[in-house]
């Protein structure tokens, strides 16, 4: 039973109902032993006299009524009201323990006391184990607070991870194993749908020259121009623009033919001439090996087609630089 169900009806005993008990006991108890003592009496051989028998009744209700009270007093009342107290104040915080040696060693009262003893102590243990589960929840949640903090840290940092696994550090345009995999995957559609799919490599001329001429802090500014002049012009959902490493990168242009891509990529140079380099540094050539795909021109693998991207961009090179060749 908690102590709640055992407190509630002993507090509810409160003073009022304590001292109903004892008029109660004081009239009731006395009159009804008067009453039959008279009786008794009376059957024995009756009183000399009515005013007699009344005056000794009398006296033996008044006798019987102060030892009553005494009786009721020292032995139940106190006791009864001290458990009561010890009840109402088990509704509230936890009261000071009475030392065991102060209490009454023997007799109803010695166990009334020890009683209201007991649940106050269970009342404090219980108020104790309450207070310390507030502390363990209040814990808890900063925890999980703390947990919740390190999961979307580690959900930053695993989506930056990720990301970088797919991009230039430098040029934030997409690596070369990105490329590969598009390489891949667009060459198959093309063979699927007998489509088109031009492939175009692209180096910058002399850049080991303008590395020294300006250094390669402004040497890494003209890559993130050039870097974002392709994403600007090769901005399709389906094209995919890559820097390869160095000064080298690469432009897929799934659904393009030979002669579409070659026009856009002339367009680029002539943008890539004029392009502004940081802090008017002079200005870039670029050098393009082109080879598409086609139903009438059909390589036998995406390594085949990007090989002869590569040999146009040699024979680009050797013939002079700034000029855009095509795959045989
Ligand atoms: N600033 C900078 N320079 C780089 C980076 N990567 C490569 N380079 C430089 O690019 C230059 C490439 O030189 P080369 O391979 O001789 O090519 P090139 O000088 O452009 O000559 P051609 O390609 O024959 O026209 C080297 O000096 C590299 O140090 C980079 O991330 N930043």
């Amino acid at each position: 039973m908690s102590t709640e169900t055992l407190a509630e009806p002993l507090s509810r005993a409160g003073p009022r109902r304590l001292g109903s008990l004892r008029l109660r006991l004081m009239l009731g108890v006395p009159l009804l032993s008067g009453l039959v003592v008279a009786v008794f009496e009376w059957s024995l051989g009756g009183f000399e006299s009515l005013r007699e028998g009344l005056a000794r009744t009398g006296l033996l209700v008044l006798l019987l009524s102060a030892a009553q009270l005494l009786f009721v007093e020292a032995l139940l009342l106190r006791p009864l009201r001290r458990l009561a107290a010890g009840c109402e104040a088990m509704e509230s915080a936890p009261m000071p323990l009475t030392p065991a040696a102060d209490l009454p060693a023997s007799g109803l009262a010695a166990e009334l006391d020890r009683i209201g003893h007991a649940m106050r102590r269970a009342r404090g243990s219980l108020w104790q184990q309450d207070q310390d589960a507030r502390e363990l929840r209040r814990e808890l949640a900063q925890q999980r607070h703390l947990l919740e903090q390190a999961r979307s840290a580690l959900d930053a940092n695993q989506r930056e991870l990720a990301s970088l696994a797919r991009t230039d550090a430098l040029t934030g345009i997409a690596n070369p194993r990105v490329f590969d995999e598009a390489l891949r995957r667009e060459f198959k559609r093309a063979q699927r749908q007998r489509g088109l799919l031009a492939l175009a490599v692209l180096d910058l001329d002399q850049f080991k020259q303008f590395n020294l001429a300006h250094g390669s802090v402004v040497g890494d500014r003209a890559l993130q121009r050039v870097a974002a002049l392709l994403n600007e012009r090769f901005k399709r959902d389906t094209d995919v623009v890559a820097r390869l490493g160095g000064e080298e990168f690469v432009v897929l242009l799934p659904g393009f033919g030979m002669a579409e891509a070659q026009g856009v990529l002339e367009l680029l140079r002539d943008e890539l001439r004029a392009l502004r380099l940081p802090d008017g540094q002079g200005s870039l050539t670029l050098s393009v090996g082109l080879a598409a795909a086609s139903p009438a021109h059909p390589y036998l693998s995406a390594q085949a087609l990007m090989q002869a991207a590569d040999e146009a961009l040699y024979i680009a090179k050797h013939a002079g630089r700034d000029r855009l060749s095509l795959a045989a």
